[in-house]
């Protein structure tokens, strides 16, 4: 679905590098979490293979039909004044969809009876859900999403990671997404992604956490 090769990336276009001989695959129908400290580079990782940040050298490789994309939440999503089914229906033009029926792509979130409200009415739970349904649009088989649960409620965030390995196991939907919140999407991710000091190496949830727990003597 995505292979990464010998990738190096910074913002100066030079070294020091942030991102350093980096490769990364990603297999049809897997779910792999990116996770890493703050500044690692994850959401940079993230925008270079979604095209919107060129690598300074190395390759990426797209396989993918359609890419569904939830960005990372901003304070200004809640003061553009724009209502929910407003959202759906932009979207779908831009993806030249013929047909938008709002109820539809929202019920799979479950918030098809929000359509009228103004997307800064909403809740984080809320407004995440949304973006996921829009996401959705036009059956992507990759959906990437950074970090999901920002701003959200714990019962919204375990709704959230509910959906979102529903669309992973039922619907074989192949899902990458940066993340900080371990504890839910540990429980619904293959395998992670862990960025270090511009390197980066798949593992287990559970290698991740008892790499975490010796470095911090004991404690997460
Ligand atoms: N447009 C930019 N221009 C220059 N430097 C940038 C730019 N965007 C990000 N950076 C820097 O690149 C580094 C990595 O940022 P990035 O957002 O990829 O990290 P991250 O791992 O996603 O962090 P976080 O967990 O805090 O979201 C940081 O030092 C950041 O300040």
């Amino acid at each position: 679905m995505l292979t990464i090769e010998n990738l190096y990336f910074s913002y100066t276009g030079s070294a020091p590098w942030l991102l350093e001989n980096v490769d990364f695959h990603l297999a049809g129908g897997e779910y792999i979490s990116i996770v890493g400290n703050n500044g690692s580079g994850k959401s940079t990782l993230l925008k270079i293979i979604l095209g919107f940040l060129k690598p300074v050298s190395g390759t990426v490789t797209r396989r993918a039909r359609r890419i569904g994309y939830v960005p990372q939440r901003s304070a200004s999503d809640a003061s553009f004044p724009i209502t929910v089914e407003e959202v759906i229906h932009s979207y779908g033009k831009l993806l030249h969809l013929k047909k938008i029926d709002v109820d539809q792509v929202l019920s799979v979130t479950g918030m098809e009876g929000y359509k009228k409200q103004l997307m800064g009415s909403l809740s984080g739970g809320q407004h995440q859900k949304v973006l996921i349904a829009r996401a959705l649009m036009g059956s992507p088989d990759l959906l990437i999403l950074d970090e999901p649960s920002t701003g959200v409620d714990l019962t919204s965030q375990r709704d959230i990671y509910k959906e979102l390995d529903t669309l992973h196991k039922d619907k074989g939907v192949t899902i990458l997404a940066v993340e900080h919140n371990l504890a839910e999407a540990g429980k619904v991710s293959d395998r992670l992604y862990h960025v270090e000091h511009g390197h980066g190496h798949l593992c287990s949830v559970r290698h991740y956490i008892e790499e975490y727990i010796e470095k911090e003597g004991g404690h997460v």
